[in-house]
Formats: structure tokens, C-alpha cells, sequence
């Protein structure tokens, strides 16, 4: 009989439509898939923000249990929730070409347009209003810019979290453009950031496997797009040399043009008051280990001094 690939998913609608995604791509292989849905504990508490939840890999570390009692085959992520560290016995087999990478603002009233986005630096200095998000590391880039905000905490999947920002008065929340994209929620009423540099690996879907599945990794090996793969590689190493964390407030993205890589990243202190930013340009031949430098160069610059706040915070 032909071998049957269990793909393993969270079982909210995003993680689902990832991993049908897959599942549609290794079938046009000719594989036969079955999905195997999985509740973690990411998606059973909606109401402690995900940096307060103390572990690492809070979406995936149940998948990554059902892949080592070979109850599932492969597993399909969303990238930036996985933890730069994988886990013991797991391996990446593929990362799809990444979708749009940006976060988006989702606003009730385009009247608070003019405060957040055609406004001028002095204006955004003094800017008062609310903006929720769950992240720390929206929170942080926020009030980087717009320090007299308040920034209101937000969980939830996509549906529940939209629901909120119609229930409540605030001003905005703050979504991934590529989870909404992918279900079609994109509402018109909502315009990309274009000064926020992403989470390392936003947009970027990974397919992980048992480390020693030889087999797996070839059915799956088709999948890889090699562009996101150099370039979620290299901002999750920046990430990682930088702090090592999931919840942390460091932004990252890097871009093939021309043969060259392009990076950028940064990390802002919780509360807004500082940012250490770098950018990086370098020939594709010479760029796997750009992530790492920049982190490096960063680190010796103060960075080191931001990381040092965010752990005693964290403890
Ligand atoms: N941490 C939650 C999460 N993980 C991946 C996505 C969206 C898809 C992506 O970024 O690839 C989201 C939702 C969000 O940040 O709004």
C-alpha cells in the first residue's frame, strides 16, 4: 500500500488552510495526505499575552510531540511561531515561498489615518489614542514611534480579534497581512505599515519533519522556496544571536533582489524609549551568515544593554 503522509495542524482556520496548503501541493506530487488536527495550548488560552505564557514554542511544541510518537509525518507552521531552536529530533523540510510579509492596521475610522500615517514626526510625537495588539513586538515599534499612546493587549485567532476591535474603542489593531490574505479577511479598511519592519519569518509557512525521515524530507524537498529559505534563515539567526526568545520585541527581514541579499532588523527597547536598527546589503554568495553579523554588530553597538532589560523583565 502506498505510504499515507499525516500532516499534523493547530486546528484554529489559519493552521488549517496552511496545512491544506501543503497538503494540495504534495497531492499535484501524486502523494496521498491525510490532516491531522491538533489543539495546542497557544490556541486554548486566549487571554495571557503569549510573552507572559513563559514557554517557548507555545503553538508547536504539541505537534512537535504527535511527530516524535509518530503520530503525524510532517507538521505545517506558521515560521515566526516557531521557536529559533527546534526542538530535539525535528528538522525544517521545506519553507513555501513567503506571502506578504507586512502587518497591516485595521482601523473602524479612517479619520484616525491622519494621526497614525499623514502625519509628521512632530505630530506623531504627540499622537494620544489606542492601538491594540498582543505582540510585544508591535507594542514596542509603536511606541517607538507614537510614545504617547497606549497600546491595549489583544489575543486571539483572527476571528476573535477582529470581533474585539469592533466591540471595543480603540483606534486600531494591528494583524498580520498574510493571515488575513490567506482567509480572505483582508477588510477594506485596512492599510499596511510600511515602517514596521515584520517578525523574523512573517509570512513564511514551514514544514517540519522527524530529523531522521530520510523519505519525508525528499517528498517534501519540491516545496521549498530556496529565496525564503536564505531569507527566514537569516532573520531567525539575527533573532536568535540577539535574544533567542519568541515573544521579543526584534523585527527582521531579509530579501533576494538582484543576487544580493538585502537585511534589515532591529530591537526596540519594551516601552518604545530606544531602537538600535541595522541594514545590510551583500552578495547571495556571501549570505548565510548576514543574520548572525547583524545581530553581532548590534550587540556590540547597545543592543546588549536592551536584551539585558527584556530578561530581567521576562523573569
Ligand atoms: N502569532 C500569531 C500568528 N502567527 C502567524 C500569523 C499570521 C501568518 C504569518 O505571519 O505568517 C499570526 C497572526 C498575526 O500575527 O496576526
Amino acid at each position: 500500500m502506498e505510504k499515507i503522509i499525516r500532516i499534523g495542524t493547530r486546528d484554529s482556520r489559519l493552521a488549517v488552510w496552511q496545512a491544506s496548503q501543503v497538503k494540495a501541493m504534495l497531492e499535484i506530487q501524486g502523494c496521498v495526505c491525510e490532516l491531522v488536527k491538533v489543539k495546542s495550548e497557544g490556541d486554548l488560552d486566549l487571554v495571557t499575552p503569549l510573552y507572559a505564557m513563559g514557554v517557548q514554542g507555545v503553538f508547536t511544541k504539541t505537534l512537535d510531540a504527535y511527530l516524535l510518537s509518530n503520530k503525524i509525518d510532517v507538521a505545517v507552521h506558521s515560521m515566526k511561531d516557531v521557536p529559533t531552536q527546534l526542538a530535539q529530533g525535528i528538522a525544517t523540510a521545506a519553507v513555501l515561498k513567503r506571502a506578504n510579509y507586512k502587518d497591516l492596521f485595521v482601523y473602524k475610522n479612517e479619520h484616525v489615518l491622519e494621526k497614525y500615517f499623514y502625519s509628521d514626526v512632530d505630530e506623531q510625537r504627540i499622537a494620544e489614542g489606542v492601538i491594540a495588539t498582543g505582540s510585544v513586538r508591535r507594542k514596542a515599534a509603536l511606541l517607538n514611534k507614537f510614545p504617547k499612546i497606549r497600546v491595549e493587549n489583544l489575543r486571539g485567532n483572527v476571528q476573535t480579534r477582529m470581533q474585539k476591535l469592533m466591540n471595543n474603542d480603540w483606534d486600531a489593531a494591528i494583524f498580520a497581512a498574510a493571515g488575513l490574505e490567506r482567509l480572505d479577511e483582508r477588510p477594506a479598511y485596512a492599510i499596511e505599515i510600511d515602517w514596521m519592519l515584520p517578525a523574523p519569518a512573517q509570512g513564511a509557512i514551514a514544514v517540519v519533519c522527524r530529523e531522521e525521515d530520510v523519505e519525508v524530507k525528499e517528498i517534501c524537498a519540491p516545496l521549498n522556496d530556496q529565496d525564503t529559505m536564505l531569507s527566514v534563515n537569516n532573520e531567525r539567526d539575527f533573532l536568535k544571536t540577539l535574544m533567542g526568545g519568541c515573544s521579543t520585541p526584534v523585527s527582521a527581514l531579509a530579501q533576494v533582489e538582484n543576487n544580493k541579499l538585502k537585511f534589515s532588523g532591529n530591537i526596540i527597547a519594551l516601552d518604545g524609549s530606544e531602537i538600535l536598527e541595522i541594514e545590510k546589503e551583500v552578495d547571495l554568495r556571501d549570505a548565510t551568515e548576514v543574520g548572525i553579523g547583524c545581530a553581532q554588530e548590534l550587540l556590540a553597538n547597545g543592543a546588549d544593554k536592551i536584551v539585558e532589560q527584556i530578561r530581567s523583565i521576562n523573569k
